[in-house]
């Protein structure tokens, strides 16, 4: 969808060829691990020139040839591909380069890559991390599992397999993953800085302060919350927890609220709902967290004709 390539092939998965590519990648686009000082006590910030800001550095030289070299790829296939069928491709490159022709000053190819990277490092590892934390809490809570469940077989039964269209009608799927997120938030809230001069909670905040919000001691506030430590996708019923300003914060809030929440969401919700109508899941033995997935019965004819 964004850039039209697959990292491997599917016969390589679970090979070393496809962990070598996701480790490459992960290189390339995962976060630092590292701290500075510098970043707490400004006056040791030579210390970042030389330790955090050089790997970012390196980091950044790698992901920008990486980034140039699929524009310049989907480039050449277009105007090759246009000149012969008249058509070009359907990914998030191809649309940023067709309004460059038209745009040039706005969408350079410097814009293009800020985008591609902006996506690729914002979307899917939280996607990815959500999604096992949703797994993992309905393990551990079967009678959530069967309310989503009775709802799956009640609103597209045992016929044919869960898609797109159904999720309109699945709402506790949203409910469990928002609650998922909710007690454990996958993603840090970028720091704030103050425009102005103002006061939160008693305190006064001069302009120009940087501020980070805790997103996590919101979500487990006894004041917004009731019982705030259980596991209750009820509370999303309705949508009235969401709808409170900065209660439900793991999207973010304001006008940098992640722009992905929508189709994070759905992905989540369609592959989290084919699981549960398509297998019994059940907790290995022993202290592991594994699971093993076990098609169901009443879906095997639907799964024997993929
Ligand atoms: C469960 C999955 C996801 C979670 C929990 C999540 C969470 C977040 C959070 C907390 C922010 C910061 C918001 C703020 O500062 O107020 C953010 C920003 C962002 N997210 Fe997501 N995100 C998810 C999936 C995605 C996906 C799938 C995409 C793209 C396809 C995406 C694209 C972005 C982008 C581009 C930003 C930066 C927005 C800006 O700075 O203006 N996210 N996300």
């Amino acid at each position: 969808m964004d850039i039209g390539k697959r990292s491997f092939q599917e016969e390589e998965m679970a090979t070393n060829v496809a962990k070598n590519k996701l480790d490459e990648l992960n290189q390339m686009f995962g976060p630092v691990a590292s701290k500075s000082l510098g970043d707490y006590f400004p006056f040791l910030r030579w210390l970042t020139f030389y330790g955090a800001e050089k790997k970012l550095r390196e980091k950044h030289i790698k992901r920008e040839a990486f980034l140039q070299s699929l524009i310049d790829e989907h480039r050449k296939t277009n105007s090759s591909t246009s000149v012969t069928s008249g058509e070009i491709g359907h990914t998030l490159i191809d649309a940023m380069l067709k309004l460059q022709e038209s745009e040039p000053n706005f969408y350079t190819d410097n814009v293009i890559k800020g985008m591609i990277l902006a996506i690729l490092r914002a979307g899917p590892h939280a996607t990815v991390t959500t999604t096992e934390l949703v797994v993992l809490r309905l393990t551990l809570h079967p009678e959530v599992f069967k309310t989503a469940r009775d709802e799956i077989d009640s609103h597209v039964g045992h016929s044919r397999l869960i898609d797109d269209a159904d999720l309109a009608k699945l709402p506790y799927l949203y409910y469990i993953i928002n609650e998922t997120l909710r007690l454990r938030s996958v993603s840090v809230l970028p720091p704030r800085e103050s425009s102005t001069e103002c006061t939160i909670g008693g305190y006064h905040i001069p302009a120009g302060t940087q501020l980070l919000v805790n997103s996590g001691a919101v979500h487990m506030d006894p004041q917004l919350w009731k019982d705030p430590d259980m596991f209750k996708p009820e509370r999303f019923q309705q949508n009235e927890e969401e709808k409170v300003a900065c209660k439900f914060l793991s999207f973010g809030s304001g006008r940098r609220q992640c722009p992905g929440a929508g189709l994070a969401m759905r992905l989540i919700a369609l592959l989290l709902g084919t699981l549960i109508q398509c297998f019994e899941w059940e907790k290995a033995d022993g202290g592991s967290v594994k699971i093993i997935f076990r098609p169901r019965e009443a879906l095997t004819k639907v799964l024997a004709e993929l």
